[in-house]
């Protein structure tokens, strides 16, 4: 089976992005892992499907898959991708489009400047949401760690964060801790691990352990997860520059349900096909 396919990247988290509307795309598992692999496939983080809506009050369905196969809920860097997708294949006229995903309907709209603004929709503190195993809801829990207890602040932005602050991030030990905070077993679903230096008021330095894709260049979940976390504790106010090893994102975020908006770019890379 040949289908064509857009290599995309939103601050250098990439993506495989398939047209599920004009082309059937029926894939295992093991074939998102072999698009996946950087040696073997096209090379990515996360495997995206833009399908058509299966609800009324939406524009088109949106589909996430991380690099190890797994389907996810939610994806902020894809989010910008996919509206950019949309827009350069024609698939729609307009420049703000309503998003099924799994964990909702997200608002991606194009800027005259060429970069995308998201509605992400209002973060989740419930333990179920999440979901995390907790005695009662609380601003920080503290987590097990081989040798150490993390402080992390948990939420929902559709899938699963859990974030901590760190006075350095470049020397933050994100590949020792952030598998283990990844398959903590408060997380029956397994959990994105961000790792938070607050420069000021206004800006961050965020590196994400991604669930199912281990560290990434940028997590747009995981930036607005951060500045959640931030303002829930009294470090940040509503508008802050996340800095990642990618690039910059903004995100503004008002306070409990009010929703999260994430400002940045997406690239659209090269097109081909492959073989499956
Ligand atoms: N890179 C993404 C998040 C992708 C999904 C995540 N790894 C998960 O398993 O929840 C983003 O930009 O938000």
């Amino acid at each position: 089976m040949l289908l064509k396919f857009t290599k995309m990247h939103g601050l250098g988290n990439d993506f495989v992005v398939f047209d599920a509307i004009s082309q059937s795309v029926n894939l295992s598992p093991a074939q998102f892992q072999f698009i996946a692999d950087r040696h073997f496939g096209i090379g990515c983080d996360q495997i995206l499907l833009v399908e058509r809506a299966t609800r009324l009050d939406a524009d088109f369905r949106y589909r996430i898959f991380n690099a190890d196969g797994g389907e996810v809920e939610q994806c902020g860097n894809g989010a910008r991708c996919f509206v950019r997708f949309v827009h350069d294949k024609a698939l729609s006229p307009k420049t703000e489009i309503r998003v099924e995903t799994a964990s909702g309907i997200i608002v991606p709209r194009l800027e005259p400047n060429g970069q995308v603004t998201v509605n992400m929709g209002v973060p989740r503190f419930e333990l179920t949401e999440v979901p995390f195993i907790a005695e009662k809801r609380a601003l920080t829990y503290l987590l097990g760690l081989e040798g150490k207890l993390a402080e992390v602040s948990v939420l929902s932005m559709g899938n699963p964060h859990a974030v901590q602050l760190v006075e350095d991030v470049d020397g933050a030990a994100v590949a020792v801790e952030g598998p283990q905070i990844e398959s903590h077993p408060s997380f029956p679903a397994r959990v994105n691990a961000g790792f938070m230096q607050v420069l000021d008021r206004g800006r961050i330095k965020l590196r994400v352990y991604e669930r199912g894709a281990g560290e990434t260049l940028a997590c747009g979940t995981g930036a607005c997860a951060a500045v959640v976390a931030g303002i829930m504790r009294g470090l940040l106010d509503d508008e802050v520059r996340v800095t990642t090893r990618g690039g910059e994102l903004i995100i503004r975020w008002e306070g409990e349900g009010h929703p999260v908006r994430m400002t940045g770019p997406a690239v659209t890379v090269f097109e081909g096909e492959i073989n499956l």
